[in-house]
């Protein structure tokens, strides 16, 4: 039985998180976007056109001697934000710390959307979302976690992402000095592939938690807090000079003074996003004016509890007891 660690560097404004990964024999280092908001583990490769790689490291399945072509296997994945990709299939040996899967399916990217060429520091996205949404034909395949998991002390990951620096992802154990307090444990709806929970209400400052039912999903993959309309006309409604600007796409408000806190609920517990969080990054060089970090989920279906969230917790992934565990720290 084993377990594992591996810290992530938070891009500017934490707009992603990029964690380095090894695959192949010899090792090919990759920095790629662990995503619990997906299940495909896909990389920049040399199957793609010259012209779509811009500094991004590549994996040359060609240059690994235990890479085995999984024959007549494609995969064509499309995000939420409309990012998208697509390519074949390997198998070969993927090393994320000190844990090793031999036959992990690669996806090697040939099509890459111009959001993933233009994004310099990305060489791939590592999904920890469940194998049922994969997008591997015929054959859906198992992402890294779910092969890992047998061999893990417990099957679970922890992940600890923090406001502009390093932060870390945990496979197989719960570490007790990553947290305060106790962990509010609430059950996950994996019909959907995601890691899904509902939240029983929030509360903008100081005021008493208001109950609300919150259907949503914790996503390493999105950036922001995405929230009913409803909740988010309340929240800004309590932000001097809050207005939705529709060429910024969301609402923006004065970068000070700082906006309240958004706390949600976790089951019997709470999670804070404290105001500061909230004020995501300022959208004009004078820094007047900040893009809030909570904004709407219209359209998608479901709310994201994306990294503006999960930065301010110690968050356990716990596919065995299937729920989420959220502590502050
Ligand atoms: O796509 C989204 C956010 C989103 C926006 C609008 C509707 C639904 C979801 N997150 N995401 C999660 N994993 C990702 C991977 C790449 C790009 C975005 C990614």
């Amino acid at each position: 039985r084993q377990t594992g660690t591996v810290e992530t560097d938070a891009e500017k404004h934490d707009v992603e998180y990029l964690t380095p990964i090894s695959i192949g024999t010899p090792p090919q280092d990759l920095i790629v976007d662990f995503d619990t908001g997906s299940s495909d583990l896909w990389v920049f490769s040399t199957e793609m056109a010259a012209k779509d790689i811009k500094g991004q490291a590549v994996y040359d399945p060609n240059n690994s001697s235990t890479s085995e072509k999984l024959q007549g296997s494609t995969w064509q994945i499309t995000y939420g934000d409309g990012s998208s990709s697509s390519g074949d299939v390997y198998l070969d040996t993927v090393t994320i710390g000190n844990l090793t899967v031999p036959n992990q399916a690669v996806e090697a990217a040939k099509k890459v959307s111009d959001e993933f060429t233009d994004d310099p520091n990305n060489d791939g996205l590592l999904g920890l979302g469940f194998s049922s949404i994969n997008t591997v034909q015929p054959t859906p395949q198992n992402t890294f976690f779910d092969n890992v998991k047998k061999n893990l002390d417990t099957p679970l990951f922890t992940t600890d992402l923090k406001h502009g620096a390093p932060g870390s992802y945990n496979f197989g154990y719960i570490d007790p000095a990553a947290y305060i307090g106790n962990i509010s444990w609430t059950p996950v709806d994996n019909s959907q592939g995601f890691w899904g929970f509902t939240s029983p209400g929030y509360a903008v400052g100081t005021e008493t938690l208001r109950n609300h039912s919150i259907s949503g999903i914790a996503d390493t993959g999105t950036t922001l807090l995405l929230l009913p309309k409803s909740i988010v006309k309340a929240y800004y409604s309590e932000v001097q000079g809050a207005q939705y600007d529709s060429s910024q796409g969301g609402y923006v408000f004065p970068c000070s003074p700082t906006p309240p806190d958004f706390v949600f609920g976790v089951n019997n517990g709470i999670v804070t996003v404290p105001g500061d969080m909230v004020l995501y990054a300022p959208i004009d060089s004078a820094n007047q004016n900040c893009f809030g970090g909570i904004q709407s989920d219209t359209g998608i279906g479901f709310s994201i509890f994306g990294d503006v969230a999960l930065k301010t917790s110690f968050v356990v992934f716990d596919a065995g007891g299937l729920q989420l565990g959220w502590a502050a720290k």
